[in-house]
Formats: structure tokens, sequence, C-alpha cells
């Protein structure tokens, strides 16, 4: 491990920008691993803890991405002429092309002589983040060597595989090894599209190392939460909950939603550790029940976990009847569901979606696994952007069920803020206050529809007593033998019936 007070000096020099005089943190030996972030005083939920700057940042341009964006200001360029004229195989806006920036770039892959500069070639553009690291200071430089670095045996690829783009690629083993450090580098703590590090519903498009944010350590119940500047590309990072002085502050390399299974999986294999945090070690997952299933045996409808968490293929547990099953029996349950609820998801109908997920998922896969969670984000991802084939009625109900089903599990997860639960909140508050609304209506309109009915009532019965008055007053008004020939004049309903009691 690097001397966490050499990482901190290096740390000062990149962040002097930022750093406030009383910074709420510092780099300290952790009990996690290695170096750590540390709270210097205690943290309130939503407090700013710091904010990095990305020493080094470039365009994924990964395949599937267009490649028609500025390798500088990384704006959208029009379709065509958008390759830099001077033959650097890079991409760039008229504005950055005149820029500092794009001309260190330039030269240095001019230098190399791209075989073809004029055609965008995803490895050359992926390539420039990784190439900055040659053209940043002694001190710049010396902070990417004291940051962490996995070492595999496929750290190398990319920088060899980019060497076949180019005529005149450097062979100086010194500028080789920069280039190969820093994608190891990049691997261990960077940001990439292909990485899953942009894991709480937040698109983040590049390629990027921001070295505070690279010596935190990882938790699968984070203490901190991150966003973006977009103008800037900064990062700031905030307390997710509250955090006590010297306590290690925390950040998540996995989705906020996956599995224990898949999580173990994922951080051994992209990230080269096994975690043992509090989630990793219980098998429901603080009740959560993220990965649990229904038991295989017809007449029992318990749920089933794995009996022993950090293996890659455990065997299961059924909490009701204890039956156990195999790791391979449970997968072929997983795989059956995921397979009906993906289809379902990516059927074009969010109507058939909703209803299924509603009224039959629940009969084969809990509520509480994580396909139905991923499958209820999509849901209301699609009615964020429109409301499909669903009624007003219908899309204001699921978001308001499904932001509260997935704020239930984040709560019982122990989950603090983040940035998918203020989108939660923000979307189940307006659809609330939507709910609230049309209630508010549905009840004015039926006040009104009462009070027309009442005054109908009124109306009627001013009528009759008018009529009574009337008659009263004719009867009144006619002597006692003035009697019509056919008989007493006829006595009003209340009248009569006061003379039936006199008479009873
Ligand atoms: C981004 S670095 C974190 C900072 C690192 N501890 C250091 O000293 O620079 C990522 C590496 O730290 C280690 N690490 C991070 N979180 C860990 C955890 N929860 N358990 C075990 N190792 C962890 C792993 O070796 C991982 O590859």
């Amino acid at each position: 491990m690097i001397c966490p007070k050499r990482t901190s000096e290096l740390l000062d020099l990149h962040l002097a920008p930022f750093k406030d005089k009383d910074p709420a943190w510092e780099i300290g030996v952790s009990k996690i691993a290695g170096r750590g972030v540390m709270a210097t005083r205690a943290l309130k939920r939503g407090e700013i803890i710091f904010t990095d700057s990305p020493l080094l940042i470039g365009l994924a341009a990964l395949e599937e991405d267009s490649l028609n964006a500025c390798s500088v200001c990384f704006k959208a360029l029009p379709d065509t002429r958008f390759m830099c004229r001077q033959g650097c195989g890079l991409p760039v806006c008229n504005l950055c092309g005149k820029k500092k920036q794009h001309k260190t770039d330039c030269d240095l892959f001019k230098s190399w002589a791209p075989n073809e500069p004029d055609v965008a070639n995803s490895v050359i553009i992926r390539l420039l983040c990784v190439a900055r690291a040659i053209n940043l200071t002694k001190d710049q430089r010396d902070l990417i060597y004291c940051l962490q670095a996995n070492l595999d045996n496929n750290h190398r690829t990319e920088v060899r595989n980019a060497a076949k783009c180019f005529k005149s690629f450097p062979t100086d083993k010194k500028v080789i090894e920069i280039m190969n450090r820093t994608v190891a580098v990049l691997r261990t703590d960077g940001f990439d599209k292909t990485t899953d590090r942009t894991n709480d519903n937040q698109e983040f498009f590049y390629r990027a190392l921001f070295p505070l944010f690279a010596v935190m350590n990882h938790d699968c119940i984070p203490n901190s939460y991150y966003t973006f500047d977009e103008k800037t590309n900064n990062m700031i990072v905030r307390a997710a909950v509250d955090i006590a002085e010297g306590a290690e502050i925390t950040t998540t390399y996995t989705k906020l939603f996956t599995g224990n299974i898949a999580r173990h999986l994922f951080l051994k294999m992209k990230k080269g550790f096994s975690c043992k945090c509090p989630r990793c070690s219980d098998p429901t997952e603080r009740n959560a029940f993220i990965s649990a299933l229904y038991c295989r045996d017809t007449n029992c409808s318990g749920l089933v976990v794995p009996e022993i968490t950090g293996l890659p293929h455990p065997n299961w547990n059924c909490l009701a009847c204890k039956q156990k099953s195999t790791h391979a029996q449970m997968m072929k349950s997983q795989d059956f569901a995921s397979g009906a609820i993906n289809a379902k998801v990516n059927s074009n109908s969010l109507r058939t979606l909703v209803q299924y997920l509603n009224e039959k998922s629940d009969s084969f896969i809990p509520n509480s696994n994580y396909v139905i969670i991923d499958a209820k984000m999509a849901v209301l991802n699609r009615l964020n952007q429109g409301r499909e084939d669903c009624s007003l009625d219908l899309a204001n109900e699921t978001r308001v069920r499904y932001s509260r089903d997935i704020m239930e599990i984040m709560d019982k997860l122990g989950l603090g803020d983040s940035i998918l639960r203020s989108q939660l909140e923000t979307k189940l508050r307006q659809a609330e206050e939507k709910q609230a609304k049309k209630l508010q209506a549905e009840a004015e309109k039926q006040a009104k529809k009462l009070a027309a009915e009442q005054q109908k009532k009124q109306q009627a019965n001013g009528q009759a007593e008018a009529g009574e008055a009337a008659s009263e007053a004719a009867s009144e008004a006619t002597p006692a033998t003035s009697e019509p020939s056919g008989g007493p004049a006829p006595t009003p309903p209340a009248a009569s019936a006061a003379a039936a009691t006199e008479q009873a």
C-alpha cells in the first residue's frame, strides 16, 4: 500500500481549486482494504463531502456509441466532416479544434500517424483518455502511479490493439508502460461506460479517472453517493446517511439491486476481491430477499435463499419447509422467471407488462426478486417517456405503486440517499399530487351533484308548500256554504294524515 500521506499530498495538488480549508475527509488506513477515505468530522445526510475533478477524461467510444462527438467538449457533431483535418484521427468541433487541449492531442496522435485519419475509429478515440496520461505533469503522473492498479493478464491488450491502428506507434518502453499502467488504473478505479460504476440510474458517457474517488473502497450499502456537474464533468460526493467522525466513507462498485451471487461474481471477476460487508454475509440481504425464489415443492410457498453467502454455486435452503436445492436447480427457476419477465419487458405493450407484474408474476417469482425490481424500474422509465398504451389512471397508479415498492426494498436494505431515491421520491410526490387532485375533483363533483339534488328537492318541497299555502288560502277565502257540489275541497296530505291520526 502506498503511504496515505503521499497520496494526500498528491491529491491536495490535484484538488487545489476545490479543497476547502477544513475538509470533511482525509486519506487513512482502511479496515476494509488498503487506503480509504475517512470522515474528519460527523457528516449529515445530504452534506457534500468533496468535489473531485477528472484527472483523465475522454470519450468512451464503444462500438455501439456514435463516434461523432467532439473529443474535447464531447458535444455531438454534425454527421459529416467532423474529423480533424490535420490528420490526427480524432473527431473535433470547430471551436475546440483551436483549443490547446486539442493541439496537444493532435500533435501526439499525428506523430503516431493513424492508418486512416479521416475515418472515426473507436480504438483510436477510446485510447485518447489513456494517451493523455503521457502529457500530464510529473505530479499528476505520480498521482496515477499512486493509485491501485490490479495488473491482470489483459491490461496490456488495449494498447497492443491500438498500436495496430497507427503507422508509427511509440516503441519506447517507458511510454508504453505509462499507457499500460493507466489502462490498469482506469480499470481498477476509473469510470467507463462499460463498467458498472454508473450504478445509480444516472448515465455517464465517458471514460474518466477521478483520483480522490479512486481511493474509496466498496460497500454494498454505501454511505455516500455521487452526482456529476454536467458543465465541468466534476463529481460531487455527498453523504447518503449520517456519517460518524472517523468512519470510512464508502461507495458501491455494483448496481444497488443486484443479488448477492451476481454481486459476488462481478466484484471477484472485475475488481478482484470478495466483499465481506454485512449485506454480503446475510443470505436474506437484510430481509430484502433480492435473490430469493419460491420453493420448488409445489405444496410449499416458502422463500428459498442461498445457504451460505460468498460462494458462486451455493446450495439453497427453503426458509419454510427447509428443503435443500442445488444451485443448478434454483438457477433453472431463476432463468425461467427472468426469461418470462424479460420477454414481457421487451414486448411493445406497457399495459400488458403492468398487468403481468400486478397479477401474474408473483405466482412464480417473489416480488422482491431483482428481476421484478428491474422490470418495475423499466416500467417507470417507460412511463417517464410517455404513457404509451396506459390510461392516465393506470399510469399514475403504477407510478405510485412501483415507486413505493422499490423504496420499500431500499429501506429494507438500509440504503440511504441516492440519485435513484430522489428520482423515485420526486415521481411519487408528483403522482400522489395528481391522485389527490383527482380525488378532490371527484369529491367536488360529487358535492356539486348532491347540492344540485338537494336544491331540486328543496325546489320540489317549496313548490309543494307553495301549492299547499295557495290551496289553504283559497279554502279560507271560500265561504263554508259555497262548498262545491262535488263534496269538500281536497285535503292536503299533511292535513289528511293529521286527520287520520285524530280519527285513529
Ligand atoms: C478503487 S480501489 C480502492 C482504494 C484502495 N483500497 C487503495 O488502497 O487504493 C479498489 C480496490 O480496493 C480494494 N477494495 C475495495 N473495496 C473492497 C472491499 N469491500 N473488500 C475488499 N477489497 C476492497 C480492491 O482491491 C479493489 O480492487
